[in-house]
């Protein structure tokens, strides 16, 4: 349960620390709407991502499944500033050729990005979800993503990407899979 009236203090008094007015007019809702949009924007905390795979088909398909460039927004963990872009999700199904919904993977992708995060435990427990709710022969993960504490502090970076991935099964043991899901991805 997300405690939206700690938040809304929090925010009250992160307010009053920049020397601002929590109760001027401006302001006065702020700290409710950001309790709200937290509770929101980490929702993914109270939500497991393998719930998402229990209904499936067993279609006897035995070939790749990719859904790509689904966009997704996150918050990095070390400064609670957004991070975004896209996540690409491949699989080949297990010997029972169970598939889920397409949706399914971005829904995973959903609920793990709405967590406080870095963008390589993002892959890992995305492909982590789909190992244990799909049991497949092997996932494929690739996120690229834009990092906001990298672009309006810091470092200045605007533009640069971070790409990471996570490969399990086949997609680690077997190069042709993982050139197919790399190559798939990139078109
Ligand atoms: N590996 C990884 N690093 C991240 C991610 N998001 C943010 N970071 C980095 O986390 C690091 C935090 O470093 P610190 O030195 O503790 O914090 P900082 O002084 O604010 O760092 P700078 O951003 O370099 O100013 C920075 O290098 C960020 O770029 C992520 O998803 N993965
Ligand atoms: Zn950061």
């Amino acid at each position: 349960m997300i405690d939206e009236k700690m938040i809304k203090g929090a925010v009250e008094n992160i307010l009053t620390a920049i020397g601002d007015d929590p109760k001027r007019e401006g302001l006065i809702d702020t700290p409710q709407r950001v309790a709200q949009m937290y509770a929101e924007i980490f929702g993914g905390m109270r939500q497991n991502p393998v719930d998402e795979l229990k209904v499936g088909y067993e279609l006897g398909h035995r070939e790749m499944v990719i859904l790509k460039d689904i966009p997704f927004y996150s918050m990095c963990e070390h400064h609670l500033l957004p991070f975004s872009g896209v996540a690409h999700v491949g699989y080949v199904p297990g010997i029972d050729g169970r598939v889920v919904g397409i949706s399914k993977l971005a829904r995973v992708v959903d609920i793990i990005a709405r967590r406080p995060q870095i963008q390589e435990r993002m892959a890992t427990e995305i492909a982590d979800a789909i190992m244990e709710g799909l049991k497949p022969d092997g996932v494929g993960v690739v996120i690229e993503a834009e990092h906001m504490c990298m672009t309006m502090r810091g470092i200045k970076k605007p533009g640069a990407k971070v790409v990471t991935s996570a490969l399990r099964g086949i997609f680690s043991k077997k190069a042709a899979t993982r050139a197919e899901f790399m190559s798939l991805i990139q078109k």
